[in-house]
């Protein structure tokens, strides 16, 4: 089946710092019906695809929910997972999507994926840049503006600034956050994840365009510009920033995990960007998902099913200037001490 008389289709970008609230907003998104006909491409951090196994409707790496939209995994190229799609799309393999929103990481410079499309001959023959959306926290934003300059970027370039958990932090926290955005970035529009009149089909640029002249979006004006502005001295400097993920089959004793969790954050929170996972409990039958940020511990979630056959604990860490070595030998340590296959002295004595 071919398509009809294709426009250039816009490539959103959902952007923002680790654990900011990208996949929460996405989900939001994915279940308004004003979003059908939406391919959404996620990437990944990390040695195990933690993002995938955490949107619960995704069996295998790409798949077509409910709702009417496209989900799939980004392995290797964007550009290559861009041109896959498409060619799915024109042979009718997929349903006639009419736009596309990329999750990044949180580490993303949003810029290369920005210049993707503008720089691929074929690529810039089907899509233009849409809106770059970025999640802001509340609760760490200021803190992660100061030390990290991806989230500088990824503000500066933003056509949508989203604050979140705005409902964990207090109001000064949360005003002086959007006067900080408001310097960085004057122009872009400013919501509230919370609000609940939050117009989502707002802050993606939806439209199939029919002509060149609107194939550039101000986001793809003025990134370079913004890039150097935010890259100037006084601006924040890189630093070392690295993943581990652990793994565990046997099932995890609750109360042993989230005393290790708690002891690591109070100590180390400032050097653990973020932590997610999911976690096979003792007693439970399902799985349970965890998210931190910094010294910030989500509420654990309870979710409806596991998403694979894999039954084991999962967990990805992403560390500034920790030894993942160091933290996976705590983990083991504590983990297994409190959960012996055989009582240890007995394990001795054999
Ligand atoms: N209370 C509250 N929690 C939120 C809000 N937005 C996100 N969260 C929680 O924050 C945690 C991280 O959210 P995610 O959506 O996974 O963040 P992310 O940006 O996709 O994370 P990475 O992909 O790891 O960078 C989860 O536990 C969410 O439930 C919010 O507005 N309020």
């Amino acid at each position: 089946m071919m398509i009809e008389a294709d426009g250039f289709l816009p490539v959103n970008l959902l952007t923002g710092f680790l654990g900011s609230g990208k996949t929460t907003l996405l989900k939001r998104i994915l279940s308004d019906p004003a979003f059908a006909d939406t391919a959404v491409l996620i990437n990944e951090f990390g040695e195990i695809g933690l993002d995938h196994d955490l949107v619960e409707t995704v069996d295998g790496e790409m798949v077509l929910l409910r709702s009417g939209c496209v989900c799939c995994t980004v392995r290797g190229e964007l550009a290559t997972a861009l041109k896959d799609l498409y060619s799915k799309r024109e042979r009718g393999l997929l349903p006639p999507f009419r736009r596309v929103i990329i999750e990044s990481t949180g580490l993303a410079d949003p810029f290369p994926v920005l210049s993707t499309i503008k720089a691929d001959p074929v690529l810039r023959h089907h899509f233009r840049a849409g809106n770059v959306i970025t999640t802001v926290d509340a609760v760490n934003g200021l803190r992660q503006l100061d030390t990290y300059i991806e989230s500088n970027r990824q503000a500066a370039v933003a056509d949508r600034l989203v604050i979140t958990k705005t409902d964990l932090a207090d109001d000064r926290t949360t005003q002086a956050l959007k006067a900080r955005l408001r310097t960085l970035n004057p122009d872009a529009s400013l919501v509230m994840a919370t609000d609940a009149d939050l117009d989502l089909s707002s802050l993606a640029d939806m439209r199939e365009k029919a002509s060149l002249g609107d194939n550039l979006s101000p986001s793809g004006f003025y990134c370079e510009e913004w890039l150097q502005l935010v890259s100037a001295d006084g601006a924040p400097h890189q630093t070392t920033i690295s993943s581990i993920a652990l793994r565990v089959d046997r099932p995890v004793d609750w109360t042993a995990f989230g005393l290790w969790l708690t002891m690591l954050l109070n100590r180390h929170g400032a050097r653990v960007l973020r932590v997610k996972g999911i976690l096979n409990l003792k007693g439970e039958e399902r799985p349970v998902a965890v998210h931190g940020v910094q010294h910030l511990v989500h509420p654990p979630v309870h979710m409806e099913a596991w998403p694979s056959e894999d039954r084991a604990s999962r967990l990805v860490f992403i560390l500034d200037g920790l030894d993942g070595a160091l933290l996976k030998r705590s983990f083991e340590a504590f983990t297994l001490a409190r959960m012996p296959p055989v009582a240890p002295s007995l394990a001795a004595a054999q």
